[in-house]
């Protein structure tokens, strides 16, 4: 379609056209004339009358300052005059929704050639649906929420209703039963942790971590204490709308007074007749601004409980500022008198320690699949950038410290996701009851080694983009998206070193007591 009225140009043509408020150029065979637009370049104008620059091929100076998809914007393609005579373009633009031809750019089990003992067609043909899905619906609007900071908006949400993937990101179970997942892509009883991971790795990579969250993470952390210990009264009044998009809810545990120690919690329920008066305040709560309800840890007279708060009187939700965008909606909530039915309890009263406790493991597997997934986009992003930029004339990778960073990153994003995709499949051989059992310690410990990993991927990256990981836009915004949020990884659902200990407590509980060197 572009080249109907495209005309061809010859290099003599073209180098005419080489004096302020006459300037053509080339990029990758293209002519472009940028007469009227030079003024209006956000790199300055006199940039585009360079000697080098006006009438003459600016490809290599174009890809070391733009990204590719500064040329697909409407308002910038309509620049396109013509295509060079003889010449044809040579570099490729992404086409939403297709893998990645950039060694380590996708995993393995997506690459040309290889293998992997997990994963079917049937994961293969998943992956695909998912990823257009994202590229085409998610994406454009994460961008724009990121900068706005406001709520994705309904209609998003809506859709991703409508594929199920608000369902299946709780995992396999029986609330997928009877419904139709990515249009068939797959069948409910098919459905099993690989098909989560795809979904959150393919999330991961809109690039913005806090559209990531504000994408319902609250809802994945939780909801399964409703869907697991509500009665079947409160279940019906809340997951039907919850996985249909239409009421949202966020997990209220942590306190300005207590972090991981929920021991040390001070909100508290006390009774009165079928009632809680639930009084205190939250901190860092995910999706909090906007969520309909609240999984609430409360201390109550025999102990730690968990009650289900729905918004009302006496519940007020103010926004926190964060180190990210406010899309993801990370509030600070005030609970003064909130009058609660005994009904809406989750769980025994006093029981709520395993309420949580139970639902610990899938999230911080789930922060795993999206941090390993945000990482490899950082190595892929890497590589591109030290292949195209040309220092002293030759390109980054043409230096061996750059090099040896490279290698550093690429080996930590495959050894991150080799261990995630064994521990998965346990997951997918285990019953919950097992996996409480077996993996809590894995996924603890691995989700340590893959925070730690990330944020020394962000640091290594940033050295390879130098200043351009330092701006929200341009070339190198990927990077500081992921440098300012990949600490983000290593304190929710759990803090990094904690989790360590964590992996460590256990093996220790299972050590044979016969055991001697
Ligand atoms: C069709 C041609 C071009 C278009 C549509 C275009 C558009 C843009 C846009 C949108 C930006 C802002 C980048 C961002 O923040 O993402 C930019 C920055 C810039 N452009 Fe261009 N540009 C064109 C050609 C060129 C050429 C040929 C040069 C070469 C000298 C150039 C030099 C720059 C510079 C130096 C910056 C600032 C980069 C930075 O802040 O890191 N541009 N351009």
């Amino acid at each position: 379609m572009a080249s109907k009225a495209l005309k061809e140009y010859t290099w003599e043509e073209i180098n005419q056209h080489n004096k302020e408020n006459d300037v053509w150029i080339v990029i990758d065979a293209k002519v472009f004339d940028v007469s009227k637009f030079a003024n209006l370049h956000p790199g300055g104008a006199n940039v585009l009358w360079a000697d080098s620059v006006a009438g003459k091929d600016a490809t290599e100076v174009f890809f070391g300052l733009h990204r590719h998809e500064v040329l697909l914007r409407p308002q910038y393609k309509r620049l396109q005059i013509g295509t060079v005579q003889g010449q044809t373009e040579q570099i490729k633009a992404p086409i939403p929704g297709e893998l990645s031809r950039v060694p380590y750019g996708e995993p393995t089990w997506l690459s040309q050639g290889y293998f992997s003992p997990y994963y079917s067609d049937n994961h293969r043909k998943f992956q695909t649906v998912v990823r257009e899905f994202f590229t085409t619906v998610v994406q454009p609007e994460a961008a724009k929420c990121e900068d706005n900071g406001k709520k994705i908006s309904q209609e998003v949400v809506d859709k991703m209703a409508e594929t199920n993937i608000i369902a299946m990101r709780l995992g396999p179970g029986k609330h997928l039963k009877g419904r139709t997942l990515m249009g068939g892509a797959v069948k409910p009883e098919e459905f099993d942790y690989f098909h989560e991971a795809i979904i959150h790795a393919e999330l991961a990579r809109v690039s913005s971590r806090a559209a990531v969250d504000g994408l319902l993470a609250g809802l994945v952390i939780a909801l399964p204490p409703v869907l697991n210990y509500a009665s079947p009264e409160l279940y019906e009044k809340v997951v039907p709308d919850a996985l249909a998009g239409k009421k949202y809810i966020a997990l209220a545990i942590s306190e300005a007074f207590a972090g991981s120690d929920v021991g040390g919690l001070q909100t508290t329920a006390t009774r009165d007749g079928d009632y809680w008066i639930v009084t205190g305040t939250k901190k860092w709560i995910t999706n909090g601004t906007f969520a309909d309800y609240f999984t609430t840890g409360c201390k109550t007279e025999t102990g730690f409980t968990v009650i289900l708060i729905e918004r009302g009187p006496g519940v007020s939700t103010k926004p926190i500022k964060t180190a990210y965008s406010s899309v993801a909606g990370t509030a600070y909530v005030t609970f003064d008198k909130v009058r609660v039915p005994v009904s809406n309890t989750l769980g025994k009263i006093g029981a709520g320690m395993s309420v949580i406790l139970s639902n610990f493991n899938h999230e911080r597997w789930m922060v795993c699949a999206t941090s390993i997934s945000a990482q490899r986009l950082i190595v892929e992003e890497s590589l591109k950038w030290s292949t195209q930029r040309i220092v002293f004339g030759k390109p980054l990778t043409n230096q061996a410290v750059i090099r040896a960073k490279l290698a550093s990153m690429i080996s930590r994003v495959e050894s991150c996701q080799n261990w995630f995709e064994s521990i998965t499949y346990q997951m997918n051989k285990m019953s919950y009851a097992q996996q409480s059992d077996k993996l809590a310690g894995p996924i603890g410990l691995h989700k340590q080694y893959v925070s730690k990993a990330g944020r020394e991927t962000a640091e290594d990256a940033t050295q390879v983009f130098g200043g351009r990981a330092l701006t929200v836009t341009g070339m190198g915004k990927y990077i500081e998206n992921y440098h300012r949020t990949s600490g983000f990884d290593a304190i929710l659902a759990g803090a990094e070193d904690v989790l360590g200990d964590l992996g460590v407590r256990q093996a220790l509980k299972k050590m044979p007591r016969d055991a001697r060197l």
